[in-house]
């Protein structure tokens, strides 16, 4: 299942409702210090209307020009400290998105992120979120103050003069019926722009990840266009949802102007005709205009809530991903707990329904302690074992056992705190070379490291460097050489202090010496831990204790090399040409 195939279901309102419910009260008082703002803009023309008839009937207007002073002063004053809560609480629900969904995308099962681009999941978190706020302070809150000033207007109208605001009604609703077909416009174009900006991001991972090799493929030029492309996707479909937005927010200014020629048109006969004097079809006139602004906040919350509705929705996208369920970490095993053993019983698995099977029914047992390694030509399924044992993955049959207990009755931390694992290509994150080691193991002491350090030969490269473990190893440790990397990785896992070791052998080769020392250190390894090797080298099976050789997706033999040497045909041309041909 892809991330745009997952179906959420959930309406965004409720979405959005979700992710506001936190900051309800922090929202409240700033949507009180808004309609507070809009009350006392509301009384100007009552005060005006007051002033008018003071100066028609000659009275002093000191004290009527003194409270629209005051009046505009309050305006400004709550206006400000309204717009900072509500910026605030804003930004406090794109934290609270933000904050899920690094947490769900680090819980991730790997089929879930098999099928989605690292770029796009990074978009949904920095530029979906993003658009939360906007939809927090001017859809939600606009909605709510511009729709109650909005009322309390229509109110004030309504006691000013009923037959005017007959007339202003009708105007309004037909700017309603125009919002109401564009809205669905501007939903479709936003979320077609944020997906192109996911596009965009999934585009630049794969370039920024490759960059070495898109040079020195001279690819720069194609890939240059993909991410145009991509740029130029958004947009397009930016432009498009602006170009509805603008014709929405122009319908609110079109309507007010059309309500004030009509208001004036019916309001000027019912002067001629003695129903409404001159002042109440000027009060009634300024609240005309004064619809201006929660007619806009309205319309503008109805645009933005499309927005946000679309970005909402690509954020569930990813929150419905399948994910691990949330678990404390487990402690790792303290010191002298003993190996552990490892069984496959009649395992099948494939990596997706629409995929062939890669393990059909395989089975081997390991016993504690020693070494094991698994054989066979590219493409058997060796890597795949110590995915499924990991829980990567669970087999659609078949049981894997650790400890004679299968793995899917573990509580994930404490079986994957119970294993070391290094994988073939020997990743290495960016950071210092201190991060990196310490990853799995954060409260390694510095007596552990040094110790580690030596076994993996990296104490040299450590002394050489100026500032030694705190050298900063550039991304994907790409300041390292390839055997420093697979090291740092073995060193890694060793400092866990695992009780099962699984080490993915790179193909390439170490050089003589250092490949002679993590013989040594791995056979030292062996003798309390398990070890499993997905083995590349002669050196390896040589010194294992058992082999275990496939081919296919299941077990074709185990045995020691000297035995399948001559029982396993298989093997034995195995040795003669791939591990013979890589042997020092
Ligand atoms: N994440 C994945 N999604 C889909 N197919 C995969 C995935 N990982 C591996 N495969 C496929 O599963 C098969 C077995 O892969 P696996 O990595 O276990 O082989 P291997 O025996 O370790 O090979 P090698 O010696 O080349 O590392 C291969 O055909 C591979 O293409």
């Amino acid at each position: 299942m892809s991330i745009a195939e997952t179906q959420t279901g959930t309406p965004a309102w409720r979405l959005l409702l979700g992710y506001v419910r936190p900051h309800r009260r922090s929202l409240l008082a700033g949507a009180v210090l808004s309609l507070v703002t809009g009350a006392t803009g509301l009384m100007l023309p009552l005060v005006a209307r007051g002033l008018i008839d003071d100066l028609a009937h000659d009275r002093a207007i000191t004290g009527a020009l003194l409270a629209m002073s005051a009046l505009v002063v309050t305006n400004a004053a709550v206006g400000a400290l309204g717009s900072y809560v509500l910026r605030r609480t804003a930004e406090s629900v794109v934290l609270g998105a933000r904050r899920a969904l690094s947490s769900y995308l680090l819980r991730l099962r790997i089929t879930a992120v098999d099928r989605t681009e690292p770029g796009d999941l990074m978009a949904r978190i920095t530029s979906d979120t993003t658009l939360l706020r906007t939809v927090t302070t001017e859809s939600l809150v606009g909605l709510g103050t511009g729709g109650l000033t909005l009322v309390a207007t229509i109110v004030m109208m309504g006691l000013v003069d009923p037959v005017l605001l007959g007339v202003t009604v009708a105007v309004i609703a037909g700017a309603g019926a125009v919002i109401g077909t564009i809205a669905p416009r501007i939903n479709k174009a936003s979320k077609q722009a944020q997906q192109a900006v996911g596009v965009m991001g999934a585009a630049l991972e794969r370039v920024l990840g490759a960059l070495r090799t898109v040079k020195a493929s001279g690819a720069e030029h194609r890939e240059e266009r993909a991410l145009h492309e991509a740029a130029e996707e958004s947009w397009r479909q930016s432009v498009r949802a602006a170009k509805w937005s603008a014709v929405a927010g122009n319908t609110a200014g079109l309507a007010i102007q059309i309500a004030f020629l009509t208001v004036l048109a019916v309001g000027g006969a019912r002067v001629a005709t003695g129903a409404v004097d001159v002042a109440t079809l000027v009060a009634f006139l300024l609240y005309v205009f004064f619809l201006i602004s929660p007619l806009q906040e309205v319309i503008g919350a109805v645009a933005q809530y499309q927005t946000g509705s679309a970005a909402l929705a690509r954020i569930q996208e990813a929150l419905s991903l399948p994910a691990e369920p949330p678990v404390r970490s487990a402690p790792l095993p303290s010191a002298g707990e003993p190996p552990a053993s490892v069984a496959f019983r009649d395992v099948r698995f494939r990596y997706a329904d629409d995929l062939p099977h890669v393990h059909h029914g395989v089975t081997f047992e390991v016993p504690a302690r020693g070494m094991t390694a698994f054989v066979g030509p590219s493409g058997a399924g060796k890597t795949t074992v110590f995915s499924l044992i990991e829980r990567f993955y669970d087999p659609e049959s078949g049981e894997i056992a650790l400890d004679g207990r299968n793995v899917a009755e573990w509580e994930l931390p404490r079986l994957r705190a119970a294993i070391g694992y290094v994988e073939q290509d020997a990743p290495v994150l960016s950071g210092s070379l201190r991060d990196n080691l310490l990853l799995g193991n954060p409260e390694a002491d510095d007596d552990a490291l040094a110790r580690v350090l030596k076994t993996t030969r990296l104490d040299g490269l450590v002394a050489r460097l100026p500032v030694g473990l705190d050298t900063l190893v550039g991304h994907r440790g790409t300041k390292l050489s390839g055997g420093e990397r697979q090291r740092v990785a073995i060193a890694r896992a060793l400092l866990r202090r695992p009780r099962l070791l699984l080490l993915d052998e790179a193909t390439s080769q170490l050089d003589a010496v250092n490949e002679a020392a993590l013989r040594d250190t791995v056979a030292d390894v062996a003798r309390t831990t398990t070890v499993l090797v997905v083995a590349h080298r002669l050196s390896t099976v040589t010194m294992a204790d058992r082999i275990v050789v496939m081919d296919a997706g299941q077990v074709r033999a185990v045995g020691t090399h000297r035995e399948l040497v001559t029982a396993d045909p298989l093997y034995a041309e195995l040795a003669a040409t791939q591990f013979l041909a890589a042997a020092d």
